[in-house]
């Protein structure tokens, strides 16, 4: 098992903004944890001071309970917010020459990459150089590059963002097998429903703060809030006041914020009176959701969550 990575009170101003304010976070091995958080959270500042490329005013990174060296953070992997690949190297020779830049012999770099293309679905782009891949793929192949030493700690800044749902399933299975290996593994996003069901633990930033932080499991079922989905839609006036009201209505039905305390069964049955159900489920909140109440922000932050 690898060692946990931990950052402690750590604080960024740039100019009059304050990025970061007394941010806590602990990425244990064995984990998918997710740093969570809308645009301009403080997600790719606080990635950059675990990597040692921005030094902050207050706090620390610690790898092993000792604080992180260069060394240390030379073995990690990263894949930046910014893509960058030699554009003009074929994709297998680029993966196999980061291999070597990391101390692995040419024969074990090769293999590396030829099982990581693999697995992310590139087996047969091999050959192609960077520039000829579309986005997705050299997104794909970014990854790959932060990997291609099997880093005890990887760190990806959005690295879903863009991708067509074909290539995240192959994204996270590459990095949930990273975690079962018992390595450390951090990743940003913006996009909460996107992620929702790849996070064991989260670390949710609002405006350079932690709102929530957790096992996101545990955080939902802590939540005094549920939800009654239904597959019709739900008007307003249907459901009396103080049961619930309407929180989202969507191509598939309705979904009723319920009242505290009131009775799933008697709100489904108002709603049956109504128009005929045939599929329902009384569920804990979603991430969006947590993320909304504990923000005690309006829609419009959702909005801009799920840009
Ligand atoms: N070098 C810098 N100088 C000045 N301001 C900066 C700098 N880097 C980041 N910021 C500001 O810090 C805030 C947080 O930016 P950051 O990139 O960390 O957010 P983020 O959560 O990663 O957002 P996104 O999801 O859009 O990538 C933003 O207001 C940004 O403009």
């Amino acid at each position: 098992m690898a060692e946990a990575l931990s950052a402690r009170g750590i604080s960024q101003r740039f100019g009059d903004r304050t990025v970061l304010d007394g941010v806590d976070l602990e990425v244990t091995p064995g984990r998918v944890v997710g740093l969570l958080g809308p645009n301009g959270a403080g997600k790719t500042t606080l990635m950059r001071i675990l990597f040692g490329v921005v030094a902050p005013d207050a706090g620390t990174v610690a790898w092993g309970g000792r604080p992180a060296s260069e060394d240390d953070r030379r073995s990690w992997g990263y894949m930046p917010q910014e893509r960058g690949l030699y554009r003009e190297m074929r994709v297998h020779d680029l993966l196999t020459w980061i291999a070597r830049l990391h101390g692995l012999d040419r024969s074990t770099g090769a293999a590396r990459s030829t099982d990581l293309l693999d697995r992310l679905g590139l087996g047969d782009r091999g050959g192609d150089k960077v520039q000829d891949l579309s986005g997705g793929m050299a997104q794909r192949v970014q990854l790959a590059a932060a990997m291609v030493h099997q880093p005890e700690v990887l760190v990806l800044d959005e690295p879903f963002a863009g991708l067509d749902p074909v290539a995240v399933r192959f994204l996270s299975e590459v990095v949930t097998d990273h975690v079962r290996a018992g390595r450390v593994l951090l990743f940003s996003s913006h996009q909460l429903e996107l992620v929702e069901d790849l996070c064991e633990s989260i670390t949710l930033l609002h405006r350079g703060r932690v709102v929530l932080q957790g096992d996101l499991r545990r955080l939902k079922a802590e939540s005094p809030d549920r939800y009654l989905r239904v597959d019709v839609d739900v008007a307003d006036g249907w459901l009396a006041e103080g049961t619930g009201e309407v929180a989202a209505r969507d191509a598939s039905g309705s979904r009723i914020r319920l009242a505290p305390g009131v009775d799933a069964a008697g709100v489904l049955d108002v709603v049956r009176r109504q128009a005929p159900v045939t599929d329902f489920a009384v569920e804990a909140p979603s991430l969006a959701e947590l993320f909304l109440d504990a923000a005690g922000e309006d829609a419009d932050v959702l909005a801009e969550a799920e840009a």
